[in-house]
Formats: structure tokens, C-alpha cells, sequence
């Protein structure tokens, strides 16, 4: 699906950021978004701003806890957010009119996130009718829309199939498939509840997709190899955008995944508060902790590595 680009009169001593965004056919962005769960505890998100081209692929990455989940919840529409707007296609998310929801998920929105659960029992084919009548596809329309996914998807083999006999990262492709049949101009993916989905196999079925519809797709990985297939890396640590990368290379995805990492522990160290009972106990972390990373060891924490891209020179070796 190709977005229309719309013109605006010349002029512009002072556009919005909206309208820039239109013109650069921007498909979703985020202005100062800041998703608080738990007021007595920090941000899932803290003033993310970040726009998705059209048709790009963008692969979101971060360690347990840095929001991943929480801003692909805030762009579906599932998570209103504290502070800030969240924009897709054309309109504003907000204010989270039951109505307003619906029309997004089925016309903007397409997600498979990690609640998202296909029908086991039923095959393959039946879960995208189902998908494309929830949609409100005329029935010749739908047959049609269904091959061409499932052919993009790789999933005509497995029609027939029902989902519950196929084995993990399928099941996930004919979620990706089912939210891909309304056309939406954005598709959220997130990785399974067991975690191992998200592999460079499905990247590159994700690719296809964006190529294919010219949808944009942001999709949650951990693996280095699926993220170099991606137009651009989103690095989330500790709730904020820590980096964004274009066409990466898979060793430099790998480093930097490890600096993030390190960085959102470190992070995590200093909220700890400093008490004797903090390197005691071995309960629940602190409020306002985030819940990954444990009360720091007793032993030094390994020295933190440097990311090794082309260009940049690790001071230590200066
Ligand atoms: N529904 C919720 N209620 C309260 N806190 C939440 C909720 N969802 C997420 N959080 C908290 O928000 C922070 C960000 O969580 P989120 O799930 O978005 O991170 P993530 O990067 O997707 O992590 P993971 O890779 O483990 O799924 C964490 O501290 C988490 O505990």
C-alpha cells in the first residue's frame, strides 16, 4: 500500500512537525511520549521521540525492561500514553475513543504482539478468513487478499494446517499474516511470549512484507542477524531512545546491543537505593527498580566494552 503524499501550500515560515512528517510520508511518530505505569516508580517510557518512514523496516531493540513492549503497545493503541501523542497514519491516537481504537487497529494498525494469539484449532486459511471478515472484506476480495499474504508470508504450504500443529515461529508468521489482510500502513511485531521468534528467517519474511505492501513494520528482536536485515535499528535502554542506526552491520548491532545493555544495568545500579539489606535479601527489587536486574554482585562488574564501529576510535586505545 503506497501512501498518498499530501501537498501543502507553499510557504511555511512555520510548518508543524505534523506537517513535515506528512511530506516525508512518515507513517508513525511519537512527539515526547512518556508512558508511566507506576507513579512511584520511573517510566516505562520517558519523552521518546521517533518517526517511521513509510515502507521501512525498523527493528526495535533493547534489554529486558528498557519499553520495547510499551511503545509497541503505545502505537497500537492498547496503552494511552502518560505525557505526549502518538500519531499513526493520519491520525492522532488520541483520545482513546473505544470507536477511535477499532478504526485504527483495523485500517492503520496491524499487530501481532505477544498476547496475540492465533486460533490453534483452526487452519491456517480459516484464521485469515476470520482476520479478513473481522476486517469487513468483501468475500472476493478477501480470497484474493488471503493468497497474496500467504504467498508473501510463505505460508501457502501451510493453508491447510491447523495453526496449533505448527511449530513456533509459523504460528507467529500466520499472526504477522492475519494482521497484514486489512492493508494497514503499520505492523507491530512483537516476540513471543517464549521469546525465540523472532529469528532472522522472520525478518526476512518481514522484509518481504514491507517490500511487498509497503507496509512499515517495526518488529522487536534480540538476535543481531535478524536486526541486520532491518532499514534501521531503534536501540530503547531505560526507557529512552539510545540510538537509532541505518542498514547495520551484524557485528556492530551485536556490540551495540551489548553497550546498551551494560548501560540500562548501570543505570538500574544507581536507582538501587544503598542499604544493607539491598545486597541481603533476596525478595523482589525496589520500587522503582526495573525488575531485570538484579541488586548489583559482589563481585566487579566486568569492564564495559566499547562499540566497535567503523570510524570510531575506542579512546582507550587513543
Ligand atoms: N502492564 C504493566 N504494568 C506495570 N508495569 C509494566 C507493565 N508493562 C510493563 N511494565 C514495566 O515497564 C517497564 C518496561 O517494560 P516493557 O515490557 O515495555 O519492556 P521490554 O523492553 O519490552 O521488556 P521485555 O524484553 O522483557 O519484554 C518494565 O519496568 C516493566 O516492568
Amino acid at each position: 500500500m503506497t501512501m498518498p503524499r499530501i501537498t501543502h501550500p507553499i510557504s511555511t515560515r512555520k510548518r508543524t512537525f505534523r506537517q513535515r512528517a506528512d511530506e516525508c510520508l512518515v507513517a508513525a511518530y511519537t512527539t515526547g511520549l512518556t508512558k508511566t505505569y507506576d507513579p512511584s516508580g520511573g517510566p516505562a517510557l520517558d519523552n521518546v521521540n521517533v518517526a517511521f518512514r513509510a515502507g521501512e523496516l525498523c527493528a526495535l531493540m533493547g534489554p529486558s525492561g528498557s519499553g520495547k513492549s510499551t511503545l509497541l503497545a503505545c502505537l497500537a493503541g492498547h496503552e494511552p500514553p502518560s505525557v505526549g501523542r502518538v500519531y499513526v497514519g493520519r491520525g492522532d491516537a488520541r483520545p482513546w475513543l473505544p470507536q477511535q481504537i477499532r478504526q485504527i487497529c483495523r485500517g492503520e494498525v496491524g499487530f501481532a504482539l505477544s498476547h496475540s494469539r492465533p486460533f490453534l484449532d483452526r487452519t491456517v486459511e480459516e484464521n485469515l478468513e476470520w482476520a479478513a471478515a473481522l476486517a469487513g472484506t468483501p468475500p472476493a476480495a478477501a480470497r484474493a487478499r488471503t493468497d497474496r499474504v500467504a504467498a508473501v508470508t510463505g505460508l501457502l504450504d501451510d493453508l491447510g494446517t491447523p495453526v496449533g500443529l505448527l511449530p513456533e515461529d509459523r504460528r507467529h508468521l500466520t499472526m504477522c499474516a492475519a494482521a497484514l489482510l486489512p492493508g494497514p500502513s503499520v505492523l507491530l511485531v512483537d516476540e513471543t511470549e517464549s521469546g525465540g521468534a523472532m529469528t532472522a528467517d522472520t525478518f526476512a519474511v518481514l522484509r518481504r512484507c514491507a517490500t511487498a505492501f509497503g507496509t512499515t513494520v517495526v518488529a522487536v528482536t534480540e538476535s543481531p542477524a535478524a536486526a541486520a536485515l532491518a532499514d534501521r535499528v531503534l536501540f530503547l535502554s531505560c526507557g529512552r531512545v539510545a540510538g537509532i542506526v541505518a542498514r547495520p552491520a551484524e557485528d556492530v548491532v551485536y556490540e551495540l546491543r551489548e553497550v546498551f545493555a551494560a548501560q540500562q544495568a548501570e543505570e538500574a545500579g544507581k536507582a538501587e537505593p544503598v542499604t544493607p539489606q539491598t545486597t541481603t535479601t533476596s525478595g523482589p527489587p525496589a520500587s522503582g527498580q526495573r525488575g531485570q536486574f538484579p541488586p548489583a554482585p559482589a563481585q566487579p562488574r566486568p569492564a564495559r566494552r566499547e562499540p566497535r564501529i567503523p570510524g570510531m576510535r575506542n579512546p582507550a586505545e587513543a
